[in-house]
């Protein structure tokens, strides 16, 4: 094979190999992963590596489609019967499909799936990295291979991986059942950057990692294993210019013309899918047999025209599937049908290319009635058909395309009156209505098409790897502690700013139980046992609360982010004239949400009032803390007060204090010749920017800061404080 810069890996091939009388044919892949991705890429920038859907008979017959698909850089992975029955039809198709289509009870689960899951993972994996020399990206697609980002990442940490999810992603409600829920978002945590086709999607993948895995997440990350993993939306398109052209050649035209004579007085009503549950072809025929019973002077006027691809044939589900269609067809002709009218014309057939075509130009409504769709690329093939012909899109709000193509008639496919009045108000649609609407969905298809996607996830990715490198050189590295350590030691005059909660001290759900440990007290004793430096606790805490641990030690303390201080006496003052006015009206306003929200509790120190939402319920405190923020905002600006939205805590203290007028004051006394900072939290934010610029700040995680530098966790900076002494003293 030769060397790519690219690697596309899918369970399936964009083709498919079939044995017709021991020759071996190419045929296009069905479904909408195959023949949209194909579209996006010229097979000279790729390799692609995907099952070739055939069990070859025998090692000759291996070696002769190895050799077929070399010439277009495509890498196949044989699986076995048993591993299509376990892996495809099995956990993939049978566990995965129908949770993610919200259809829990189609759950079909067996040891052996999971096991041959993990096994075709790996043999994907193994495949991938056979390619010689490493490629600078390798895009994984969709849920048949959610094991795999981690798998590739385990064997080389440098890759950069893409993961996209060609499905919906489930609400995390849902994916909590999976037994394997753990090893699934740890697979796909393997990748850098992970998309879906919804923002609704995302959000549901990281609400599972939030809960599965319990770590932070941002609106479009998190952190996991040392790396910041972008999680973001990219509605897929189709290859928009392919369609229009293929739309306008006068064969396809043709097509379209003779298969429209067949029904001269007809409405056409059309629907494309595979055979699958999840497009709600079941809803769409009763919908259809609704409006027949509710518009009797439409019939013999409108037909519908089913066109069903052949799809996973063995699973029992979609087996079931196609004797209820067939039943629900036949009785939906033998009620309303006659000699000269049949309702309902179903295909189960897949067509080529140009029929396709000719079918969209020809028919007046597309109907698609998914009861879940990641996006569904057949509502924007219509759309981008309809350039010399009218059409209106009926779609399903439960497929992703319904976020962009708002301008289709929305419909809820279990409603089946609704539905069947869409087919009314479709049929009776003037065309002037009828072309604004398809001129707003077609502007979103053509920017929005097939190669924007790719160019869209391609960029991301570069960016993520940007923010990641970027994150590596502001991370503590041995380097950089080592040139730390040599300021250091070459310092004679050292000052140190340590926030208390989240960098000296763990959190606890309860503020009071984070008392300072004896190794922290033989930490800090540690640090000023050295008369060249000085130690100034810095915290938000109260004047009584760092008082009852530090007094009596030679250690600078600061109270409420400046309120207080014990510098340079080591006797208590506080800031003079500030307004405490305002604290009553702020203190009701907070016991006001704490009473609404169970684990809620207000710190009320003397200038200041925190309310802590650490101990409530996930999801539910960061909603009270917004609303409560909300109801402060007005009232800042007019009492003069500042609003920090720290780690679970919102707090509300005068704007004259902040931790950092209070450090740059205890640094003007002091003139330090080695400055060191670390904090973990917003506030912790005004000491990294107010000291000078050769301070050495440091940051508790690698979110966004003004810091210089960042340490993982809280357990670091102990470490990395008691290096940097025993490293001195070892000198
Ligand atoms: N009888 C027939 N003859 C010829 N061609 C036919 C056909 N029936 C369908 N097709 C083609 O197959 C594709 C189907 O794609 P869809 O996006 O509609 O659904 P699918 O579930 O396969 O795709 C999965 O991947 C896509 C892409 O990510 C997601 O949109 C979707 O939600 C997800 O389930 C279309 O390109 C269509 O033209
Ligand atoms: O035919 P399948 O099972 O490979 O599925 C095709 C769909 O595009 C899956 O997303």
């Amino acid at each position: 094979m030769k060397n790519k810069k690219k690697i596309i890996i899918s369970n399936r091939l964009p083709i498919q190999i079939e044995r017709k009388k021991d020759k071996l044919i190419i045929k296009p892949s069905a479904g909408g992963l195959a023949t949209g991705l194909n579209s996006a890429f010229d097979s000279t920038e790729i390799c692609w590596v995907g099952w070739p859907g055939i069990v070859p008979k025998d090692n000759s017959e291996k070696e002769k489609i190895i050799a077929l698909l070399k010439p277009m850089n495509l890498l196949p992975v044989f699986l076995s019967k048993e591993e299509i029955h376990n892996f495809y039809e099995g956990y993939s198709n049978e566990v995965l499909w129908p949770i993610c289509h919200y259809q829990p009870s189609y759950i079909h689960f067996d040891q052996e799936y999971w096991s041959t899951y993990v096994a075709v993972n790996k043999k994907f994996c193994d495949a991938a990295l056979s390619i010689q020399d490493a490629p600078d990206f390798i895009w994984v697609q969709d849920y048949q291979l959610m094991l795999l980002p981690q798998l590739l990442r385990q064997e080389n940490q440098e890759l950069n991986i893409g993961y996209f999810h060609h499905i919906p992603f489930p609400s995390e409600e849902l994916f909590m059942n999976l037994p394997q829920r753990k090893e699934l978002i740890e697979g796909l945590l393997g990748a850098d950057l992970v998309g879906f086709h919804t923002f609704a999607d995302s959000q549901n993948f990281l609400n599972a990692c939030k809960k599965v895995l319990h770590v932070p997440c941002g609106h479009n990350q998190l952190k996991y294993s040392d790396r910041h993993i972008f999680v973001e939306s990219f509605p897929m398109g189709i290859d928009y210019d392919k369609f229009v052209h293929t739309s306008s050649l006068p064969e396809v035209n043709a097509i379209a013309t003779q298969f429209r004579s067949h029904f001269p007085d007809q409405k056409i009503i059309i629907s494309v899918d595979r055979l699958d549950y999840s497009k709600g072809i079941l809803e769409r025929l009763r919908a259809f047999l609704t409006f027949l019973e509710k518009y009797p002077e439409w019939h013999s006027k409108v037909v519908l025209y089913m066109l069903i691809v052949p799809s996973r044939d063995k699973v029992s589900q979609y087996k079931k599937l196609k004797d209820e269609i067939n039943r629900k067809v036949s009785e939906i002709n033998s009620i309303y049908g006659n000699l000269s009218w049949t309702p309902v014309l179903y295909f189960y057939k897949s067509l080529p290319f140009e029929e396709l075509i000719g079918l969209y130009i020809a028919s007046d409504i597309c109907m698609i009635t998914s009861t879940r769709d990641g996006m569904n690329l057949v509502s924007k093939e219509y759309i981008a058909c309809k350039t010399n012909s009218d059409g209106v899109l009926i779609l399903s709000e439960f497929a992703g395309a319904s976020k962009e193509l708002v301008d289709a008639l929305i419909i809820n496919p279990y409603n089946r009156t609704e539905t069947a009045d869409s087919i009314y108000h479709a049929i009776r649609m003037p065309p002037e209505e009828i072309r604004e609407r398809t001129e707003a969905n077609r502007q979103i298809i053509q920017k929005f098409n097939v190669h924007h996607w790719v160019r869209l996830f391609l960029d991301r990715m570069a960016e993520t790897k940007a923010i990641q490198r970027d994150e590596w050189a502001r991370r503590i590295s041995d380097k950089v502690f080592n040139s730390i350590a040599e300021r250091y030691k070459q310092s004679h005059n050292r000052l140190f700013f340590l926030d208390y909660d989240g960098t000296l001290v763990k959190f606890q759900n309860h503020a009071q139980k984070a008392s300072p440990t004896v190794l922290l007290y033989n930490l800090l004793d540690s640090i000023i046992a050295d008369p060249l430096n000085t130690l100034v606790i810095i915290s938000g805490r109260s004047q009584e609360s760092l008082s009852t641990w530090f007094d009596g030690r030679s250690y600078y303390l600061v109270a409420e982010h400046g309120i207080w201080s014990n510098f340079p006496n080591f006797n208590w003052a506080y800031k003079k004239g500030l307004a405490l006015h305002w604290m009553p009206e702020v203190k009701k306003l907070m016991e006001k949400l704490a009473d609404q929200t169970p684990g809620a509790y207000i710190e009320a120190k003397p200038y200041s009032l925190a309310w802590h939402y650490r101990k409530v319920e996930q999801g539910l405190g960061e909603l009270k803390a917004t609303e409560l923020k909300e109801i402060l905002n007005p009232m800042l600006n007019d009492y003069g007060l500042q609003l920090l939205d720290g780690n679970a805590v919102i707090e509300v203290k005068n704007t004259e204090v902040n931790k950092g007028k209070a450090a740059l004051e205890i640094a003007g006394h002091i003139k330090a010749d080695f400055l060191l900072a670390i904090g973990d939290d917003v506030t912790d934010e005004d000491l990294f920017k107010y000291l000078p610029r050769s301070t050495i700040s440091i940051k508790v995680g690698n979110n966004k800061s003004a810091a210089k530098y960042y340490l993982d966790q809280q357990e670091d900076v102990l470490q990395f404080l008691n290096q940097l002494i025993i490293n001195h003293e070892g000198k």
